[in-house]
């Protein structure tokens, strides 16, 4: 039998494909994308990132299962130490400061997305939220993997590239993977299905989040 993730990774793929195309991906890959854009992203994703950090721990609190807990505290303090820490690189060759992190407005998108994951996880279930995670992970590993061929002639979209193709973030990935598939065999046919919802709806906020940037977006005043 087909495993869970790839019954939802197939379901995901009209998704998925968007993101491999749209012109925020593009435009890294071709060293065109303004670094005004960029560091708009930089600075949602930072809040993005961190408080998908805090839900890897959230979520560890409530799953019942010991070896999933492990994985998700291991993946948050992995998290801290990898994607986190080289994006601290990004925010001083582009002079982003502490003081501009802290006053930036979360935009719509970047704010709807990680509560979701929230509710995913205090309306629903902690294996519901489990499969809430797993596009972060696998979409920009799959974007990385796409992208690492041809790679960027921008040093700086070189390196964003690299992250999301290097081993660890490989393997991090296949752990996570591991972790739903795990999960779904565990929980009922209702609940798998809702393990699925919100993976697409991830999955459709991780497109979202590309636009979000392009557009600069911003709430109605
Ligand atoms: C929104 C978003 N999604 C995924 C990733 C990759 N961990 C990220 N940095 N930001």
């Amino acid at each position: 039998m087909m495993a869970f993730t790839d019954q939802i990774h197939e379901l995901a793929t009209p998704l998925w494909q968007q993101s491999f195309e749209h012109p925020f991906i593009q435009q890294i890959s071709g060293g065109t994308l303004p670094k005004s854009v960029f560091r708009f992203y930089l600075l949602q994703d930072r809040y993005y990132l961190s408080e998908f950090g805090e839900l890897h721990e959230q979520i560890a609190n409530q799953l019942a299962d010991a070896k999933g807990k492990r994985f998700l505290l291991a993946g948050a303090q992995g998290l801290k130490d990898g994607e986190m820490a080289v994006r601290e690189g990004f925010f001083k060759t582009l002079n982003i400061s502490a003081q501009e992190i802290k006053t930036t407005p979360i935009a719509p998108t970047a704010y709807n997305y990680v509560n979701h994951m929230y509710a995913a996880l205090y309306r629903g279930t902690p294996e519901r939220a489990v499969a809430g995670l797993l596009p972060c992970y696998w979409l920009y590993n799959e974007i990385g993997k796409q992208l690492i061929s041809q790679g960027s002639p921008d040093s700086l979209y070189q390196r964003w590239i690299e992250t999301y193709d290097s081993d660890d973030y490989t393997d991090s990935v296949d752990q996570m993977i591991e972790l739903t598939n795990q999960t779904a065999e565990r929980v009922s046919d209702s609940e798998r299905e809702a393990m699925t919802a919100t993976f697409l709806r991830s999955s459709a906020y991780e497109l979202d989040f590309w636009q979000m940037a392009l557009d600069q977006e911003k709430w109605e005043a």
